[in-house]
């Protein structure tokens, strides 16, 4: 990964300079978390740790990076200097990645001094909310495709490269089995999978032709694509006329794939006339703009389809294009003196919860059943029963009493050194582990049941206690 240094917002720089004048000794406590869930989902899935630590361990400044921060004349010498010897000095918990996570849960906490700390929002939150989000979506579509393999087609219609890369990646974390994206595959270790485009029927003389070509070339990697003139009288009859003759030479023939068209009635057809022709075996693949509305549409009227290619609507998480993850600081250390810090806004879902904090997962005892999530101050020790009250400040504000469960702390501090860059198939089975444990009706596409998450009576003190500070101040 390329150095990201300078893919910041100036004004990360403006801040940096003046930190480091004004208040040279103090650390910066900033929070990694989002409001909203794309798609009005419930949960999303974390993503982009691994390259968040390879940012951060190759944070540095080149010599024509100072000089051209330097040409803009806005910043103190004893800046630059800092910024030409930079040394990281920050430390990093985070949740890992492939972790349902929800509204207002810190998926990163980073602290450091406030000039360096500052500098590192802009990117962080560029990486972590592209993975989570394009991680969401494709745990979306793996959802509605019940099993069955999707593979990652979007390198085409991704916005950019960098989205096309890290988002096969996101796309695998989030359920996704394969990609035609050749760079993602050799740089993540994914699957390169892939059929053929209509240019190669339309070179040759005929559909027949074509189809006997490419099997001549890959006699055990034979996926035709039969949608280029006729599905039904052209390109399903031509398939099987080639997959005989393979089969008649010891091959085994893979599959068809349909790419346009109505796609149920189609798929449905062509499993008529291959089982009718004793290829029972041949897998159908559906493409075209498919998604997780398209996918249980298809299955619904009975499609017999065995695995789909997805592009465009996963790599872009078109249906649901932003996750607005944000970094707010949420305490300041100057001296080993621990400050709270909130952000009172005129929205009251905007209020921040300030402090260091942990996120604990409850499960109901002896199980792996979580029912709640509940977020503490970083020294507080869970009693039972806890006091808490709904984390979402639109919520009627009401304690209640937590009593059997089982607490698992979410956030682990990361060791930059030596943080394994963790396989995307780990990951992938790590968030599938996850999903699991969380209730079914959280997990539904449609309208899916919030999943409670929970701020200890300690912290809601806390936090009120800094808003009626801020009230006093104000009157
Ligand atoms: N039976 C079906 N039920 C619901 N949606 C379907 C069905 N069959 C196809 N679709 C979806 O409908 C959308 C439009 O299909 P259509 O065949 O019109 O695509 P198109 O883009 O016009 O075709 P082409 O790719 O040839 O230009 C696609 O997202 C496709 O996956
Ligand atoms: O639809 P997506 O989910 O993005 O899947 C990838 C698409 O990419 C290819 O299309 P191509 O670029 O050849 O254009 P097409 O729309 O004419 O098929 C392929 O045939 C799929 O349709
Ligand atoms: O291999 C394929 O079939 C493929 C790859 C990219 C986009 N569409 C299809």
């Amino acid at each position: 990964m390329r150095n990201l240094s300078m893919l910041t917002d100036l004004y990360e720089f403006s801040m940096a300079n003046g930190f480091q004048r004004n208040l040279p000794h103090t650390r910066g406590i900033f929070d990694i978390f989002y409001r909203d869930v794309p798609d009005h989902g419930s949960f999303v899935i974390a993503a982009g740790l691994a390259q968040v630590v390879q940012v951060l361990r190759d944070f540095h400044f080149d010599a024509a990076d100072v000089a051209y921060l330097r040409s803009l004349n806005l910043y103190d010498d004893a800046f630059l200097t800092m910024l030409a010897d930079f040394q990281l000095d920050c430390t990093i918990s985070a949740v890992p990645e492939g972790l349902p996570v929800f509204p207002r849960e810190p998926l990163v906490t980073i602290e450091g001094p406030l000039a360096q700390a500052q500098l590192l929002e802009t990117v962080l939150l560029n990486i972590l909310n592209h993975q989570s989000l394009i991680a969401t979506k494709a745990r979306r579509i793996t959802f509605a495709a019940q099993g069955r393999p999707i593979m990652e087609f979007g390198a085409r219609r991704a916005q950019g490269p960098d989205s096309a890369l890290y988002g096969t990646r996101a796309a695998v974390i989030g359920g996704a089995v394969s990609t035609s994206n050749v760079l993602a595959a050799q740089q993540f270790g994914i699957p390169a999978a892939g059929t053929m485009a209509h240019s190669w029927i339309e070179a040759f003389p005929s559909e027949l032709a074509a189809f006997q070509a490419w099997a001549q070339q890959y006699p055990d990697n034979s996926a035709l694509l039969v949608d280029t003139y006729d599905v039904l009288r052209s390109g399903v009859p031509n398939a099987i006329t080639v997959f005989k003759a393979l089969k008649a030479a010891g091959h085994q023939p893979v599959g068809i794939r349909i790419d346009s068209g109505d796609i149920a009635y189609l798929s449905k057809q062509a499993r008529k006339q291959l089982d009718a022709a004793g290829l029972p075996e041949v897998k159908i693949t559906a493409s075209n703009a498919l998604d997780e509305t398209v996918i249980p549409a298809l299955l619904a009227e009975g499609a017999p389809l065995d695995n789909f290619g997805i592009g465009e609507k996963m790599i872009t998480s078109a249906s649901a294009p932003v996750l607005s993850g944000v970094y707010k600081l949420a305490a300041t250390r100057t001296n080993g003196q621990l400050k709270p810090k909130i952000k009172v806004s005129a929205s009251v879902e905007k209020t921040t919860l300030p402090g260091i904090k942990q996120i604990y997962r409850l499960y109901r005892p002896g199980t792996h059943e979580a029912f709640a999530d509940v977020m503490a101050l970083a020294d507080e020790t869970l009693q039972t029963p806890l006091a808490v009250v709904d984390s979402n400040p639109l919520q009627t504000h009401k304690y209640l009493a937590l009593t059997a469960f089982t607490a698992v702390p979410l956030q682990q501090s990361i060791n930059l050194a030596q943080a394994p860059l963790e396989d995307v198939f780990a990951i992938q089975k790590f968030a599938q582990t996850k999903l699991a444990e969380l209730p079914a009706e959280t997990k539904r596409l449609v309208n899916p049941a919030s999943y409670p998450v929970y701020v200890t009576q300690q912290l809601d003190a806390l936090q009120h206690q800094l808003i009626d500070a801020f009230k006093q101040q104000v009157n």
